[in-house]
């Protein structure tokens, strides 16, 4: 179980924030991350998650419907990548909220951050408690259906604290989340045989990717055409200030 830390005084000044989320959302996500929540440790060489169930049903079922009112997904030249000579839409929405001055690199810009709108500071200040660290940053990515999906990669950029686990709320449709290790990924031969590791991430749930995780492993969501339904994942991250 990770440790519990209490986060410093001192709100972030939200500009420009939608409508706010009822009182009694703000309480029950507040409630949720103060009862003792059960972890399960998955571990193999250089892999060290923690997940647990966050939110229960009802309250994540009403997290996703004020994440879906309130959050407004990049449009244009920021909803493309450019891959091998060409730019090409990237398969899911995606967009992100942090603290003032951070910015995020993405397929070379440079995207400042948006002010946070109240539900996600809601949300950050329960991770933060379950997660026992504090979070200036979240991307959030929306998957339309079971067509869109995200690329193996790694979060490791020199922008993040690689002591601050990044954590992962999902909402929504049911994923499977699979983690490669670095020495085993394709194409053959490998350097080493090391099996993927599978995780099922389920509405309101909540992993923590540790150190050195997202150094020594890759992870992706691939595409499950089985698997119909939106889903919204919110990876809460902690950057370096330059
Ligand atoms: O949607 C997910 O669960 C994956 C998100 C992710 O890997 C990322 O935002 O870097
Ligand atoms: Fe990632």
């Amino acid at each position: 179980m990770p440790p519990k830390k209490r986060k410093a005084d001192g709100e972030v000044a939200v500009a420009g924030a939608a409508r706010p989320p009822s009182t009694s959302l703000l309480a029950a996500l507040s409630e949720a991350a103060a009862r003792p929540l059960s972890w399960r440790k998955v571990s193999a060489d250089g892999l060290d998650v923690d997940y647990c169930r966050l939110l229960d049903g009802a309250l994540a079922d009403r997290t996703l419907a004020a994440l879906e009112e309130d959050v407004d997904y990049f449009t244009g030249d920021l909803a493309q990548v450019f891959v091998f000579g060409k730019w090409h839409d990237i398969p899911r929405q995606q967009c992100s909220f942090g603290d003032a001055g951070l910015s995020y690199k993405f397929s070379g810009r440079t995207v400042p951050a948006r002010p946070w709108p109240q539900s996600l500071l809601a949300l950050r200040a329960a991770v933060e408690r379950a997660a026992g660290t504090d979070f200036n940053f979240v991307l959030v990515n929306r998957y339309r259906s079971g067509a869109d999906h995200m690329g193996e990669h790694q979060d490791a950029e020199k922008e993040l604290d690689p002591a601050a686990p990044i954590a992962s709320l999902s909402l929504g449709q049911a994923r499977d989340f699979v983690f490669k290790h670095r020495d085993a990924r394709r194409p053959r031969p490998h350097k080493r045989d090391i099996p993927p590791v599978k995780i099922l991430l389920e509405h309101g749930s909540l992993l923590l990717m540790n150190h050195p995780t997202n150094q020594v492993w890759y992870h992706s969501l691939p595409a499950r055409r089985s698997c119909p339904g939106v889903r919204v994942n919110l990876t809460f991250r902690r950057m370096l200030r330059a």
